[in-house]
């Protein structure tokens, strides 16, 4: 199953609709953000939207190697080109021909490496290790790095010509810090896939004051760590024990006050989901609505929560039938079955904006 890329924010929105423009064009991309932000996600993207999409997206994680073993998994070696090589073997460049050859951590590979993988981008040809045949790649070749490569080149652990060659296209993925509109959805994306992996326990969502403590949480390790304190929560179903942890993991300034600020108030206190319920999806807006409530409290009024929901169901749905139309308001109001009148009505209402104008 491909992930999918969960998110609200202005810059999840754009990413979207900037991988289905370059999705076709097989122009070499790199793909730059913090470590767990979500790069491999949009990689994967940009294969299921290439039409090379039914061949195969071939990764390599170029820090997990010392250098020999990283050239034989790139370019394979034919049979006694190394005491161990008892046969031939394929290099992902070869295994992902017509394919996406993915890259990941390519600030980490070794500089005599970097120039082979420029001559193969420059060529589509190469060698493999003891081979006295070249052999050819289509592979479309997209990478993914942490470091600021322009660094790198500064401190020549990067070589300039191979970074202008991977730097056609430019995808940079923003650290959650920066895009906090997006936890809530991403909340309950983890919430509702791990409920499904240990079922039976009750899981608490968070409540207000916990879901604004996550909302302003520095997040170092970004969607990764996210979704790992989701999982643990729907293990151990102890929102403060989560949070404890989860500050004690990192010691930013803003964390420090925050913990002490939780340590000095009461226990977490987040509105039990029954057993009947638990295995329904919860949305945001049905967190917001149950957060702290009382079901014998009159203030609770369907009506009120109706319209909410409408409005909110209606704008995330024409949000998205828009953005997968390139915002062609005809074609998306054909999708939606409504008059092009109605579609631009409530695009104004529901406060719509195409990313251009954002
Ligand atoms: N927008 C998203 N929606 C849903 N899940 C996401 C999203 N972004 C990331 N994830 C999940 O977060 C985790 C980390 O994502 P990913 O491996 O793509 O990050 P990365 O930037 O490639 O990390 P690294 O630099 O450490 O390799 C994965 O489990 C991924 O499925």
């Amino acid at each position: 199953m491909i992930e999918p890329l969960v998110g609200v924010s202005k810059q999840i929105v754009q990413i979207r609709h900037y991988i289905k423009c370059v999705a076709d064009t097989g122009l070499n991309i790199l793909i730059t953000g913090e470590t767990g932000v979500g790069k491999e996600v949009v990689a994967r993207k940009l294969h299921q939207f290439s039409p090379r999409r039914s061949n195969p997206f071939v990764q390599v994680n170029c820090a997990a190697l010392p250098e020999n073993l990283l050239e034989s998994e790139l370019f394979g070696y034919i049979k006694g080109a190394f005491t161990g090589a008892q046969v031939n073997r394929r290099g992902k460049f070869q295994i992902a021909h017509k394919g996406v050859l993915f890259l990941d951590e390519i600030g980490d590979m070794p500089l005599s490496l970097q120039s082979k993988i420029l001559h193969v981008l420059q060529g589509g040809r190469f060698f493999p290790l003891g081979a006295e045949k070249d052999v050819t790649s289509n592979a479309w070749v997209i990478a993914a790095t942490n470091f600021d490569l322009e660094v790198q080149i500064a401190l020549k652990k990067f070589r300039e010509d191979l970074f202008y060659r991977l730097n056609i296209i430019k995808i940079h993925v923003p650290a959650l810090r920066h895009r906090a509109e997006d936890i809530p959805l991403l909340i309950t994306h983890f919430m509702n896939r791990y409920i499904k992996r240990f079922p039976n326990r009750n899981v608490l969502p968070p409540n207000a004051e916990v879901m604004s403590f996550l909302c302003d949480f520095h997040w170092p390790g970004n969607i990764r760590q996210l979704q790992n304190t989701i999982k643990k929560q729907c293990v151990i179903n102890d929102w403060s024990q989560v949070i404890t942890e989860l500050i004690d993991s990192k010691i930013p300034e803003k964390a420090l006050l925050d913990k002490n600020t939780l340590k000095n108030s009461k226990k977490i206190n987040a509105p039990v989901i029954s057993d009947s319920i638990q295995s329904i999806p919860f949305s945001p807006i049905l967190l917001e609505i149950l957060d702290g409530a009382d079901i014998n409290n009159e203030k609770i009024s369907l009506k009120q929560i109706r319209k909410k929901v409408v409005q909110q169901v209606e704008k995330e749905i024409i949000a998205y039938v828009l953005d997968q139309t390139g915002w062609n308001r005809v074609k998306a109001s054909k999708i939606l079955k409504i008059s092009y009148k109605t579609l631009l009505t409530k695009i104004n209402e529901l406060n719509l904006v195409p990313p251009s104008k954002q």
